[in-house]
């Protein structure tokens, strides 16, 4: 008589709450992403990288027959998507049905190379994994690092979803992957200590239950395989109820030997679901998880490398954080504080070139109105593009300019680094793809009017109190465009956008209410590129899309965008910081108390 082992774990109706803080933990999947180097998926469970998987992440879509075994040293998952799903699309919202998995699906390929090279993997699971015997929300956990495993064994299996056309009977196939812990680690972190805090065990676990198989990779215990008649391949039995064909191409593929499918209500031969030997981890992977200590002292005179930009783990409580703030790292949890020693970054000659033309036009072939003005004026080069019902002007620094650019540079530096200036990344207006808060991937201060698209009346200080280097920014705007377009444009709003290196705006318009048509910004620091592109109300196919035309942001170049046309018809990005420090002070007139 086999063994049976149920295929699900029994999920607790009232979890116990953490008694301490998992040693990596998050309140968002952001945070994770930035400052843990084993998963860096905004979306999706499955962190691959050159063709194998670094994280797993377990969350709320349990399948039938995933279990959480050996008090979570051993953890069935399924893992490579194609569940149902819903999304919205052009406004619309749209259903996806279930679909087979299939070998060659770049996720489940990546997870059968972990099993078949014993490549050890990352777990990671959030507060909606049902199986996990604690309840992570009981200390505002969101997301938790589970540890190092390899994937022991492969299976494919079914699970039913909704019926559809492609499979009415509702019957997809999946691929199933058993994660051992890796003993090279200790003993998991939540498993209890008892009274003595002497040894560490885990309530739902108990010694007896595991099997010590001196297996190696392949996992292949003989006397459990048997070959299909029909396709002639091994397949192992998986559950105490019988053997089945697991190979999804044979038309035997599910089918017991008596001719019936298997029972929806199966048991897992303990044969198969068992803990083997632990094998050590390979040196590459016998560093702990726990991330490097960020960066303190300036690299290369400047500390706002692309490392730099990244987020950092509490050494304290364990939290892993994005840095948010532009002069210290500041755990959001325990509040402790790493302050890097601060150089102010020189607008080296680099930043000033670039290999490209100033202004150039997209694939997009709709942006086909010819360059209006291309004239040198006194004010420097004033490039102008005409867009529909607007403007694009390119007004290009000098060498006056530039040592005005310079001061301003170095001010809005020291004002950051004395907190004169506050610049933050503040939370985006919500996505439903992503849990937790969504911060920009810029650091920003907003002085003037209130600007409701990044922090708004948090971020933002009135012009009276504003640092003296946005002052100085709205003041060369201004008298740039007065000199180059001969127009008297008074601005009311400066929002101020840091980046470092890697770092970008993603595609918006300045389209909020009460905006004034014009806007004007300053760039200093790194060159940088924007994008131009339709906006999709305007551009129904997907070719119409692309980039209709690129600027390139010099150090004391002044962008101007006239016309409330621009923002109606064009979004814009800007982004590739490539000398790693850049400042954008762009300017508007907001009308006060707009709502
Ligand atoms: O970094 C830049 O120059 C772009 C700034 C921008 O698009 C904005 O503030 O809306």
């Amino acid at each position: 008589m086999l063994d049976h082992l149920p295929t699900e774990s029994p999920i607790p109706l009232v979890k116990p709450p953490l008694t301490r803080f998992p040693p990596l933990w998050a309140q968002s999947r952001q945070e994770i992403c930035e400052s843990f180097e084993w998963f860096r998926s905004y979306q999706g469970g499955v962190y691959r990288n050159s063709g194998t998987v670094k994280g797993y992440f377990l969350s709320g879509f349990s399948a039938q027959r995933d279990c959480f075994e050996f008090g979570g040293k051993f953890i069935v998952s399924h893992g490579g998507g194609k569940a149902e799903s819903t999304y919205s699309h052009n406004g619309h919202t749209l259903h996806k049905s279930a679909d087979d998995q299939r070998a060659h699906d770049m996720s489940v390929r990546a997870l059968i190379e972990n099993y078949r090279t014993g490549q050890p993997l990352v777990l990671l699971i959030d507060d909606k994994y049902v199986h996990f015997p604690f309840d992570l929300g009981s200390r505002d956990v969101y997301m938790a690092v589970l540890g190092t495993r390899i994937s022991v064994t492969s299976w494919t299996s079914t699970a039913y979803s909704r019926p559809s056309k492609s499979h009415p009977s509702g019957k997809v196939v999946r691929y199933k992957f058993a994660f051992q812990w890796c003993e090279d680690q200790g003993q998991p972190w939540w498993f209890e200590e008892d009274s003595k805090g002497a040894s560490r065990r885990c309530p739902s676990y108990s010694n007896s239950q595991a099997r010590r198989v001196s297996w190696g990779l392949p996992l292949k215990p003989t006397n459990i395989y048997f070959q299909c008649f029909a396709c002639s391949d091994e397949s192992p039995r998986v559950y105490a109820q019988d053997w089945a064909c697991l190979n999804p191409m044979c038309p035997m593929f599910w089918v017991a030997p008596s001719g019936s499918p298997l029972p929806e209500q199966l048991n897992y031969n303990s044969e198969f679901i068992s803990l083997i030997d632990s094998r050590p981890l390979p040196r590459s992977f016998r560093d702990s998880l726990i991330p490097k200590p960020p960066v303190l002292a300036p690299q290369g005179g400047v500390t706002t490398t692309y490392a730099c930009s990244r987020g950092w783990h509490c050494q304290k409580c364990g939290r892993l954080s994005c840095r948010s703030a532009w002069e210290h790292y500041e755990c959001p949890n325990c509040k402790v504080r790493l302050t890097p020693r601060q150089e102010s970054t020189r607008c080296q000659r680099g930043y000033s070139t670039m290999e490209t033309s100033p202004m150039q036009r997209g694939t997009a072939g709709h942006l086909s109105c010819p360059t209006t003005g291309n004239s040198r004026s006194p004010a420097g080069l004033l490039l102008t593009h005409a867009a529909p019902r607007g403007k694009i002007h390119l007004i290009q620094s000098n060498a006056l300019v530039h040592i005005q650019a310079d001061r301003i540079f170095e001010a809005y530096q020291q004002q950051a680094f004395d907190g004169t200036l506050l610049f933050r990344r503040w939370p985006l207006r919500s996505n439903p793809k992503v849990r937790g808060p969504l911060l920009t991937n810029y650091f920003s201060q907003n002085s003037g009017e209130t600007y409701r698209y990044v922090g708004g009346a948090d971020n933002t200080v009135p012009f009276d109190r504003a640092p003296g280097a946005v002052v100085q920014a709205r003041g060369l705007i201004q008298k740039r465009i007065r000199e180059a377009l001969e127009e008297a444009y008074e601005f009311n709003e400066v929002l101020s956008a840091a980046y470092m290196q890697q770092q970008k705006m993603a595609f918006h318009s300045d389209s909020e209410k009460g905006l004034g048509p014009v806007v004007a910004g300053l760039s200093m620091g790194s060159p940088a590129l924007m994008h131009f592109r339709l906006l999709s109300k305007h551009a129904p196919r997907d070719e119409q899309r692309t980039t209709a035309m690129t600027v390139v942001l010099r150090h004391g170049d002044v962008l101007v965008m006239e016309g409330a046309g621009v923002q109606e018809f064009y979004e814009y990005t800007c982004f590739k910081i490539p000398y790693n420090f850049r400042i954008a002070a762009t300017a508007r007139w907001i009308t006060p108390d707009h709502s």
